[in-house]
C-alpha cells in the first residue's frame, strides 16, 4: 500500500486595486458570483496560478481576464505563512498593491459586482472569510484608509 501524500499547494495571486499606490484610499472589492458556496463573498481579484506560470504573469493575466484591466504593480503585502496568506486548505495567497494602469474595471468573470471601498469603508463588506485579516493587515499598514 502507497504512502498517502498531502496534495500540493495551490497558489493564489491577487490585488489590492487601489488609488494611489503611495497613498491609498479607495480600495476595489470584487463580490463573486460563483461557485455557489463562495457568491456574495468579497475578494481581492486575482486567481489561481498555473502550472509553469510565474505569479506575476498570474496576477496580470487574471486581471484582464476578470475584470478588463491592465495594472501596475506596488509592494507586496506579506503574509504570516512564508510571505502568504492562508485561504484554506491546500491554498495560500499572495497579495500585491496595485493600481489600474489602462482600462475600467468591469466584472467579465467570477464576479457581479465591483465597489470602490472609500477611507473607513474597508472592512464594510461581507469579505471571504480568509480575507478579513488580510483587509485588517491592509488597513494597519495604510492611515490614509481610515476615516
Ligand atoms: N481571487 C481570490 N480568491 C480568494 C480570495 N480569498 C479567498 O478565500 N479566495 C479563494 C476563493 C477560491 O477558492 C480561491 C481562488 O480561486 P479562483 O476561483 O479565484 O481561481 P481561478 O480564477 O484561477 O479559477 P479556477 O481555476 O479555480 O476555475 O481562493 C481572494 O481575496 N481573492
Amino acid at each position: 500500500m502507497s504512502e498517502q501524500q498531502a496534495p500540493p499547494e495551490r497558489l493564489v495571486v491577487a490585488a489590492a486595486i487601489v488609488d494611489d499606490l503611495a497613498l491609498p484610499t479607495r480600495l476595489l472589492a470584487a463580490r463573486r458570483s460563483e461557485p455557489p458556496e463562495l457568491a456574495g463573498g468579497w475578494e481581492f481579484p486575482g486567481g489561481k496560478v498555473e502550472p509553469g506560470e510565474q505569479p506575476l504573469d498570474a496576477l496580470h493575466r487574471e486581471l484582464r481576464e476578470e475584470l478588463g484591466i491592465a495594472v501596475e504593480v506596488g509592494a507586496e503585502l506579506t503574509g504570516p505563512y512564508d510571505g502568504r496568506w492562508a485561504l484554506g486548505p491546500g491554498l495560500t495567497m499572495r497579495l500585491w498593491f496595485a493600481v489600474v494602469a489602462d482600462g475600467v474595471p468591469a466584472p467579465l468573470e467570477d464576479h457581479d459586482e465591483l465597489r470602490w471601498l472609500g477611507p473607513g469603508e474597508w472592512p464594510g463588506v461581507p469579505w471571504l472569510p480568509a480575507d478579513v485579516t488580510v483587509v485588517e493587515a491592509l488597513i494597519a499598514g495604510c492611515p490614509s484608509a481610515r476615516a
